[in-house]
């Protein structure tokens, strides 16, 4: 079953009515939206495959869901690091990050990035979201190229990180052969995910039935306490 996609400029629109009417805060949406991502990992890269996971933030709001992510997962049993090379300046990613290192949850440095890449065991690729505008502006072309150079499984959060919301994969350049593993879907999958071909997650369980017909998206149906559902086909595969 395929979920109805949103466009980039519906999923900011849709973001603002549930903060404006429908009395959500954006702590509160980015931890759903983070616990959701956390879940995913538990499917896909249960602690058995392996502890140490690398959490890469972008300097918005998908950067902050990999930074409560990351917070999960430590909660779990699994050994996150975070490497947050454009940190966000407001203060609900100052909170985030003090909750991290309350945790001892480390974060790596940009000398450090290489090494961490070659340690861990699956990739957290939260650095864009539906707000990316091509191209990659320094200094992400390098981490993106040295994330598809690696051979780490990536989990990426809302789009694969250099894709263009709509159109998918740039055509050349960092990003050009960019395919994770798997990708986890908040709210409603994103146009580009028609270009996406691993395991794919829905997540971000805080849709309304008004707000899903007003963008004309499906309400996922959740099974019970989950706050992921699988939609995609390779159901049962591990990385
Ligand atoms: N309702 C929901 O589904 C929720 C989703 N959430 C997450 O929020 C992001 C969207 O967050 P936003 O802050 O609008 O944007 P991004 O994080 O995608 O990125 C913006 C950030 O990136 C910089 N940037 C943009 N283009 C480039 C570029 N070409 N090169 C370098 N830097 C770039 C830009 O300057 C900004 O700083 C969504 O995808 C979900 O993951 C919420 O957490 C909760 C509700
Ligand atoms: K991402």
């Amino acid at each position: 079953m395929s979920l109805k996609a949103i466009s980039a400029k519906d999923a900011a629109s849709l973001d603002k009515d549930l903060m404006d009417m429908g009395g959500w805060s954006l702590d509160q949406l980015m931890e759903l939206a983070g616990l959701s991502v956390s879940q995913a990992v538990w499917r896909i890269h249960p602690l058995s495959a392996g502890k140490n996971v690398l959490v890469v933030c972008g300097p918005g709001n998908n950067g902050g869901d990999g930074l409560v992510a990351a917070r999960h997962l430590a909660q779990y049993g699994y050994n996150p690091s975070i490497y947050y090379p454009k940190q966000g300046k407001n203060e609900l990613y100052t909170r985030l990050r003090t909750q991290l290192e309350n945790l001892s949850i480390p974060f790596i440095t940009d000398a450090n990035f290489k090494t961490a890449l070659g340690e861990t065991s699956l990739l957290i690729d939260a650095i864009f979201g539906f707000s990316f505008g091509g191209p990659l502006r320094d200094p992400f072309p390098g981490i993106i190229a040295q994330i598809e150079a690696s051979n780490v499984p990536v989990l990426s959060v809302d789009a694969p990180s250099s894709w263009d919301i709509a159109t998918g994969p740039p055509g050349q350049g960092p990003g050009a052969g960019f395919m994770p593993a798997a990708l986890i879907s908040l709210s409603a999958p994103k146009p580009c995910v028609k270009f996406f071909s691993g395991r794919h997650f829905i997540g971000g369980r805080f849709l309304t039935p008004a707000i899903a017909e007003k963008y004309g998206l499906d309400l996922p149906k959740y099974p019970g306490i989950d706050q992921v559902m699988e939609v995609g086909v390779n159901a049962d595969a591990r990385f």
